[in-house]
């Protein structure tokens, strides 16, 4: 069993380490009845008509916000191709959406990452690389949390000579609430490989982050 789906599999059930009892997975009416609880809590009453579908069409969105529950990364990274005219230089993606919450206030944060690794033999079709970016991005994690992972799960699967990930948010938890910081975004960074040993490789990857 790979790490993610250790991680994946301890996130459904209630955390091992912590001797927690298993999570069940509450039923739709039960989350619905979780939406009202909140909307009678912010002030509101739930049985207000502009507001009597709010339940379900909040339930929909957490669906889709958090979907990455269900979803491998190693399976969208299993297909590699051998690159047979013996590419061997930087393969890296600007600019991925990041459309992720945070696990402190399950608020949104907001931003772009950008992904590269360094090929030995085998390659990995491009989408893929966005699609792990997402499924990990479509659960409840810190920044710093998801910025590993993405690395992770790229040397776990193509073995690649190094990976290099940055990512650049604004959490919502920091512009619209709490300090109220409107203009912070937070930079990650996760080297790994040759990323991490060849100074030059790096700053190479951090110029092409800031071509603008
Ligand atoms: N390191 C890290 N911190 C995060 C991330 N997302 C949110 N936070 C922070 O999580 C912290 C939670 O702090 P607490 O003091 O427990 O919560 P709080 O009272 O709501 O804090 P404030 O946001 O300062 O009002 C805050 O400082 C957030 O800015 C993240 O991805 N990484
Ligand atoms: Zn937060």
């Amino acid at each position: 069993m790979t790490m993610d789906a250790i991680n994946r599999e301890r996130t459904l059930v209630g955390r091992a380490d912590l001797d927690l009892d298993p999570v069940k997975r509450p039923t739709r009416e039960e989350a619905m009845a979780a939406v009202r609880t909140l909307i009678a809590w912010s002030g509101d009453d739930p049985r207000r008509e502009g507001v009597l579908d709010t339940p379900k069409r909040v339930v929909d969105a957490y669906g889709e916000w958090f979907n990455g529950y269900s979803a491998d990364p190693a399976k969208e990274l299993s297909r590699t191709f051998e690159d047979v005219q013996g590419y061997d230089d930087i393969v890296m993606l600007r600019n991925i959406e990041v459309e992720s919450h945070c696990e402190h206030h399950m608020a949104p944060f907001l931003g772009k990452a950008f992904v590269a690794y360094m090929p030995t033999n085998r390659v990995v079709g491009i989408s893929k690389i966005a699609r792990v970016v997402e499924i990990f991005a479509r659960r409840l994690q810190t920044q710093e949390t998801m910025t590993q992972q993405i690395a992770d799960a790229i040397c776990d699967s193509l073995k690649p000579a190094g990976v290099a990930v940055l990512i650049d948010a604004a959490h919502q938890c920091m512009t619209t609430r709490g300090v109220h910081h409107r203009d912070v975004t937070t930079i990650t960074t996760q080297f790994v490989g040759v990323f991490k040993t060849d100074r030059a490789l790096q700053q190479r990857f951090l110029d092409f982050v800031n071509r603008g």
